[in-house]
């Protein structure tokens, strides 16, 4: 997989050489069953129509340039996003400066530059997908355009589980109330963070709220099940010897204790 980075000054040289594509929209934390859904369906276009599969997402997150008051908490940093598209299949990843200036792009400009600038033949979005300044572009807009550009688009319709949209901000919010063990039913699998021995959990993880926790740590092809204690926002204690595994451990979050073990 590609992945190239765009802002507004190397964007004319990027459109050169993007390959057509089917195209997958938004900004995708966590990449939850809800975009792997999106993703699959752009995947399906690309294969039926011998085309490129691309992801266009941005960074930093919308909302943390937007609202300079909300700390965004991320589920995972870019290079985990970026391991689970090359999972998926995905040919590029475009990842697009997210800035002040870009915030005030037009719906419709935006589409122009970015989206028939990289050369979409296929747009795929979910069904409450916004884009362009004040998030006027919506998936009646995009129809619209779609038409005119004569560029296909696919809208996925909402995956739900229990009723609730399956969305980054319910895992967020999961994660905080210590419910991880709902979290395989949005995410396809547990909630993972990387943790290094020197230095703690790698930035851009959330961690759930303070107590004690059931992990899985993954040691090259097996796993070692034990208790991690969340003792700050940052800060955990991993209750198992782990000195002599690697220096970056992978730790799935399985459930919560409901009893701090001694
Ligand atoms: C050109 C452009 C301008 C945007 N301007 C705004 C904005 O003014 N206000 C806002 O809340 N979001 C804005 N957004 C963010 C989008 O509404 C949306 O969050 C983003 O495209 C990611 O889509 P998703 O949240 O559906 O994944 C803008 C997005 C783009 C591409
Ligand atoms: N449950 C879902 N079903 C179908 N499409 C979805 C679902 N959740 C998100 N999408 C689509 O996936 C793309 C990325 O969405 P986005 O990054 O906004 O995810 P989100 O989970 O809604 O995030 P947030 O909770 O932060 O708003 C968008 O095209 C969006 O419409």
């Amino acid at each position: 997989m590609k992945v190239i980075y765009v802002d507004a000054n190397n964007l004319h040289e990027i459109r050169q050489s993007s390959p057509n594509a089917a195209m997958a929209l938004g900004y995708f934390d966590g990449v939850h069953l809800g975009h792997q859904s999106v993703i699959q369906t752009a995947k399906e276009k690309a294969q039926a129509q011998n085309l490129s599969l691309a992801v266009l997402s941005f960074f930093p997150h919308p909302k943390s340039v937007l609202f300079s008051d909300i700390e965004i908490s991320y589920l995972e940093p870019l290079e985990q996003k970026v391991e689970k598209l090359e999972k998926l299949e995905v040919d590029i990843f475009y990842i697009v400066e997210f800035t002040k200036s870009l915030a005030k792009v037009e719906a419709n400009d935006f589409l122009d530059d970015y989206i028939i600038g990289l050369n979409a033949k296929e747009i795929i979005c979910g069904f409450d997908y916004t884009y362009g300044a004040k998030a006027s572009g919506t998936v009646k807009t995009l129809a619209v355009y779609a038409a005119t550009q004569q560029v296909g688009l696919t809208v996925v319709e909402e995956l739900k589980w229990n009723n609730q949209k399956i969305s980054s901000t319910l895992i967020r919010k999961h994660i905080a109330e210590r419910k991880l063990s709902e979290l395989p039913n949005l995410l396809g699998g547990f909630y993972k963070t990387k943790y290094c021995q020197k230095n703690g959990i790698l930035p851009n993880y959330s961690l759930p709220n303070v107590g004690s926790y059931k992990v899985l740590i993954e040691d090259r092809h097996s796993f070692i099940e034990c208790v991690a204690t969340v003792k700050c926002k940052k800060y955990i204690q991993i209750h198992h010897e782990i000195s002599t595994l690697q220096n970056v451990l992978t730790i799935q979050w399985v459930d919560r204790f409901e009893t701090v073990p001694s």
